[in-house]
């Protein structure tokens, strides 16, 4: 069993207009996982994001990092182990070009200029946007940008990246993209990841584990196997089942075809009329 990388015991956090964001949440990252916080509009992802990240306080529980309580960190010690993806690139990128921006990072930890260089490339080839060093920000296309996030926290050595919905506002293909190149960094550099996202249907492809939240309470968790088996709790909290799943499901329970299971992905469903019809 991989040790824990992050440990959030949250009995309550209110924001100053009272409103009651995240309240008895409990949850483990181990190291090297891939993990996604899945919920509906106002759930409260963003806020445990930055609850993971150091960026809110004035929280009642604890937030440990590899065993450390994050409020007792310095913010240079939180930032060299985890950076936090904002939703919206522009509310993160700030320099004129994509080096530029790369570079900000490895600067301010005070890398002499060779490893900066070194540091900005590497990452920009890990999120396949090398060819892109010059190039002003303001020219690239949305998921561009979005990529350019990810390397500059890479560039910094981040182990962890928390990612608040990383694949919003991209198209189908750049969605299905940004999940793989997440892959790759999880099982190539060991990156641990936890992303929000209200995407059911690419969860169950790429994700190890996934938690639920609802009005800022966790309602389930567990492998995507587990969490997507009772489609009408999913839908109490404005989720649904994976379209393959709910075809499927549709097909078992109303029309009484003989799936013995009820598969998530489309190559587990094709697997599954294969049976069902060799039966
Ligand atoms: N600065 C703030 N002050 C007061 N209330 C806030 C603040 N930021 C968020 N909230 C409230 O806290 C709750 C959780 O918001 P949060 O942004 O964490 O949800 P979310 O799941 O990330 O939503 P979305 O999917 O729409 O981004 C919501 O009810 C929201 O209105």
């Amino acid at each position: 069993m991989n040790p824990v990388r992050i440990s959030v015991n949250l009995e309550q956090y209110t924001y100053a207009d009272g409103t009651v964001a995240l309240a008895d949440l409990h949850l483990e990252v181990a190291r090297g996982e891939f993990t996604g916080i899945l919920g509906s509009n106002g759930s409260g992802k963003t806020t445990l994001l930055k609850i993971m990240d150091g960026l809110i306080k004035g929280y009642r529980g604890e937030v440990l990092l590899d065993g450390e309580n994050v409020t007792r960190l310095h913010p240079r010690d939180i930032y060299r182990k985890v950076g936090l993806v904002f939703q919206n690139p522009d509310d993160q990128l700030f320099a004129t070009t994509v080096f530029e921006d790369t570079a900000f990072g490895p600067r301010n930890m005070g890398c002499a200029e060779p490893e900066v260089r070194e540091r900005v490339l590497a990452a920009l080839a890990s999120v396949d946007m090398a060819e892109f060093a010059s190039k002003g920000i303001h020219n690239l296309s949305y998921g561009q940008k979005k990529r350019v996030c990810i390397a500059g926290l890479l560039a910094m050595g981040h182990e962890i990246l928390l990612l608040d919905e990383p694949t919003a506002g991209l198209d189908p293909m750049g969605e299905y993209r940004m999940m793989e190149l997440l892959t790759r960094l999880n099982r190539e550099q060991g990156v641990t990841i936890v992303m929000a996202t209200h995407s059911v249907d690419l969860v169950p492809i790429f994700l190890h584990r996934l938690h639920i939240l609802s009005r800022g309470r966790l309602v389930r968790g567990g492998t995507p196997e587990e969490v997507f088996t009772a489609p009408e709790e999913l839908q109490q909290v404005k989720l649904r089942l994976p379209h393959i799943a709910e075809l499927i499901y549709k097909l078992k329970h109303e029309e009484g075809v003989p799936f013995s299971r009820i598969p998530l992905t489309i190559g587990e469903a094709r697997r599954e009329i294969v049976e069902t019809m060799g039966r």
